[in-house]
């Protein structure tokens, strides 16, 4: 164990290439985390920067064709791009299923898990990863995620793994409706058409899932479970389970905000795709989360994206009026690749299509 833990080499393979992952390493007991994750001070999260006084907004959605509720997605949109729903209609049962299901995959053996790492896996839709881009990274980060891109139904049950695929599968069903509401509120602001066959595959046309397992840290203030980033989705649907360590950035401001466990409730973030569509009206805002040294942690966002083929851009309700286009037409594809070549860097994805 001595020489896993000095050398970078052999660490790495054990973490990375093995499918041990963090969490491998976490079941180490190892007392000093290695220098493998000491990540620079600027990418950490800084305390005296977290404002406990203020949340996001927090939306009851029991009402949802209300237009007062409409408002209030639309406003959280607007002025914090990330706001909690309860009484959002995924049943609770759902949500508890799908935590459990995570659980019992990273709870596999590391040669089972292995499988899904992406030079063994049979499809490059499902992958198991640890930190973000571990090949780009150089500092890698506290956690491990499996990240499935949805297909189709027969796909999903052929490559996913059998011991979460039914419980993952119910819960993106299940937040098909709270999707589309979500989306037709929001669209009913900037004047567009609510959704039909021309808006609705760009605005949610694809979907990937990922299960999110932050294990206990040795050293957490020195590392990161996720460095700030935006999504690079339309809208991301995320379920944390209780142990909190989410943070937020405030718009406009170096502060941040916790996003603190409510029982049933799930967190609505809007990602670059709809920053880029609405053209800018809508906020997607950098995000962080930091490694805990007592519980391991579990969260399942669904990233609801334009298909991979979708140009997108603003559109053209949001820039009537005379309104200055800020963001260049792109191909999404381009975008989420663009994303996927360089570490987690706040906000910086979306300079690549900046006019
Ligand atoms: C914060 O921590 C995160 C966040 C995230 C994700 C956040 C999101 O917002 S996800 C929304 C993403 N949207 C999509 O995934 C759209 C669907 N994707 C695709 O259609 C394709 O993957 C593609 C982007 C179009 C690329 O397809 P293709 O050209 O066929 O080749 P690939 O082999 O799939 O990938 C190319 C390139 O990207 C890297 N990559 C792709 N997916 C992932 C992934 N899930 N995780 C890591 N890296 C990925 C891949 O390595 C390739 O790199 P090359 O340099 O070899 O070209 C997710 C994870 C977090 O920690
Ligand atoms: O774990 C969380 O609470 C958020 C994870 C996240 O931001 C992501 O996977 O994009
Ligand atoms: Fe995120």
């Amino acid at each position: 164990m001595a020489s896993l833990l000095t050398n970078t080499y052999e660490l790495k393979t054990f973490v990375v290439d093995e499918g041990h992952g963090v969490k491998g390493l976490s079941e180490l007991k190892i007392k000093t985390l290695p220098e493998l994750f000491i990540q620079p001070v600027e990418k950490r999260l800084d305390m005296n920067k977290v404002v406990p006084q203020e949340s996001i907004p927090v939306i009851d959605m029991s009402n949802s064709e209300d237009p007062e509720v409409g408002e209030r997605i639309c406003d959280a949109a607007e002025n914090w791009g990330f706001f909690q729903i309860v009484n959002h209609g995924v049943p609770v049962s759902v949500l508890e299923d799908v935590k459990e299901a995570t659980r019992r995959f990273f709870a596999l053996r590391a040669d089972e898990k292995k499988k899904y790492l992406y030079k063994n896996s049979p499809t490059k839709n499902v992958r198991l990863v640890t930190s973000f881009i571990p090949e780009v990274d150089k500092v890698l980060e506290w956690k491990d995620y499996l990240s499935c891109f949805y297909v189709s139904d027969d796909e999903a049950m052929k490559f996913w793994p059998s011991v979460c695929r039914d419980q993952v599968l119910e819960y993106m069903n299940k937040s098909e409706s709270l999707i589309k509401r979500l989306l037709e509120v929001l669209m009913k602001r900037l004047g567009a058409p609510e959704l039909n066959a021309t808006n609705e595959p760009i605005l949610m046309g694809s979907r990937r899932i990922n299960l999110n397992y932050y294990p206990v840290c040795p050293n957490p203030e020195l590392t990161v479970g996720v460095g700030g980033h935006s999504d690079v989705s339309t809208l991301t649907v995320l379920l944390q389970d209780e142990t909190g360590g989410l943070y937020v950035r405030k718009l406009d401001s170096e502060n941040w905000v916790h996003v603190p466990p409510i029982k049933g409730s799930l967190t609505i973030n809007i990602g670059d795709a709809l920053q880029i569509m609405s053209n800018g009206r809508y906020k997607s805002i950098e995000h962080h989360v930091v490694a805990n040294g007592h519980e391991n942690r579990i969260s399942v966002p669904i990233f609801v994206n334009p298909r991979p083929s979708d140009m997108i851009g603003p559109l053209q309700e949001a820039v009537r009026r005379g309104e200055k286009s800020l963001y260049k037409k792109v191909l999404y594809s381009d975008y989420v690749k663009h994303f996927y070549r360089k570490s987690h860097n706040g906000k910086d994805t979306i300079d690549f299509v900046k006019v």
